[in-house]
């Protein structure tokens, strides 16, 4: 988020004003993005070694209390999520990829171009911020014509361009509109069209639908996934949120504390995650501990029994609907795994009730308002949670 960072000292910020509407054209530039006026210089994108896009980067950055240190790599085509908690250095990763925060060490490079010591309005790459920084003065059509513009098209070409990517947008009745006329759909749809009509290599994405209603998010989800399917470079989005991650990305990669932790395809982060963060985050109950046979023995001590024969290190995970909380201890119960809990909270969760427990195995579980009433559950309630092992799902560590 470019925007709450606690100071811009990288020199990164958004636009000082409005550019003039004719605006000389400045060769180069960042997808017409809001770059440093002061960054700006007269050199042309440097020109690609081979035709497909390609991202290969390892992005190194220091600040005075944090560390990123993530390799990134991208096919042509592939839409890749960041993903990660507040504070994992997702923003930092992005922002490093448009040059915008300088690497303090690693490389950038893009389709076979070494892009590290390239300034960011010389970079063949498209942002689209969160708050989206559309040029409030001007009309949706000249914040689309700025960036092709700056790359040195004619006024009337830059126009013609900016023309076709937003009725390609669905917005061809809002050319003339300007940011504060538009809803937030359709500025995030100009912002968009912004950063696309420079044609870059590599487009950039920070948190595209945070700033939308959630009725608005759900129709923008879909149209963005449209747009990103027929994106034949690399996209890279940055997100809180797992839903958007797993419509809109092919690959997840995992941040945490400025280390990637997990990558993969979306189905395969959520039935096998490997940190708390990401089991939260796909709703499973995840416990690491050693495996022989059906039995795997946490590191914290409890034992559970899985379908699956296994040696060695490996994670158990299973949903919170998987567990049935009994008062007492169960005894006709045919689920082989039983725990002793204590109830640390309770909250509503969509139409049920989702269980904090804590005790030999903290585990969440979810159960309807009518069972939670019947079984008086209130925090300090001892229960017994039971798991079949049917429900319960390991893999190697
Ligand atoms: N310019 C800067 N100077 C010093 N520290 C910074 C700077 N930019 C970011 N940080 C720190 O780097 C860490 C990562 O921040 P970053 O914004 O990249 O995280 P994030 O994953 O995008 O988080 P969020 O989801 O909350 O936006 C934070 O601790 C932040 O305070």
């Amino acid at each position: 988020m470019p925007n709450s960072h606690p100071a811009a000292a990288d020199g990164a910020r958004p636009p000082q004003g409005p550019p003039a509407p004719d605006l000389e054209p400045v060769t180069g530039g960042t997808g017409g993005n809001p770059v440093p006026a002061e960054g700006r210089s007269t050199r042309p994108h440097p020109t690609p070694t081979s035709t497909p896009a390609a991202l290969e980067a390892h992005l190194q950055v220091a600040h005075p209390h944090f560390r990123l240190d993530i390799t990134l790599t991208a096919a042509p085509g592939d839409v890749v999520a960041l993903l990660g908690p507040n504070g994992a250095g997702k923003t930092t990763a992005l922002r490093a990829l448009a040059g915008l925060t300088p690497l303090t060490d690693g490389h950038l490079r893009l389709d076979g171009t070494d892009l590290t010591r390239t300034p960011p309005e010389n970079r063949p790459v498209g942002v689209v911020f969160q708050d989206y920084l559309l040029f409030p003065h001007l009309t949706a059509l000249d914040n689309v014509a700025f960036g092709p513009r700056c790359q040195g098209a004619s006024k009337a070409e830059s126009r013609a361009r900016a023309t076709e990517w937003l009725t390609r947008m669905g917005l061809a009745d809002h050319m003339t509109a300007r940011p504060r006329r538009l809803s937030g759909g359709q500025a995030q749809r100009v912002a968009l069209a912004r950063a696309l009509a420079t044609n870059p290599r590599l487009l950039l994405l920070d948190e595209p639908l945070a700033a939308l209603d959630a009725r608005t998010r759900l129709d923008v989800r879909a149209e963005l996934r449209r747009h990103l399917a027929e994106f034949e470079a690399v996209a890279v989005l940055v997100t809180h949120d797992p839903l958007d991650a797993m419509v809109l990305a092919d690959r997840l990669v995992v941040v945490e504390h400025g280390e990637v932790v997990q990558e993969g395809s979306p189905s395969d982060i959520a039935r096998h995650p490997r940190t708390d963060y990401i089991a939260r985050l796909v709703g499973l109950n995840l416990y690491k501990g050693r495996a022989d046979g059906h039995t795997v023995r946490l590191d914290s001590g409890p034992t559970i029994t899985t379908t699956e024969m296994l040696s060695g290190p490996v994670f158990v995970a299973f949903p919170p609907s998987a567990v049935t909380l009994f008062r007492d201890p169960p005894t006709g119960s045919s689920a082989r795994n039983h725990w002793r809990c204590e109830v640390a909270g309770l909250e509503t969760h969509g139409d049920q009730i989702r269980a904090d427990l804590t005790g030999e195995l903290p585990l969440a579980a979810d159960l309807t308002t009518v069972a939670a009433a019947e079984l008086d559950l209130h925090p300090g309630s001892v229960v017994w949670a039971t798991v079949k092992a049917t429900q319960t799902h390991a893999y190697p560590a």
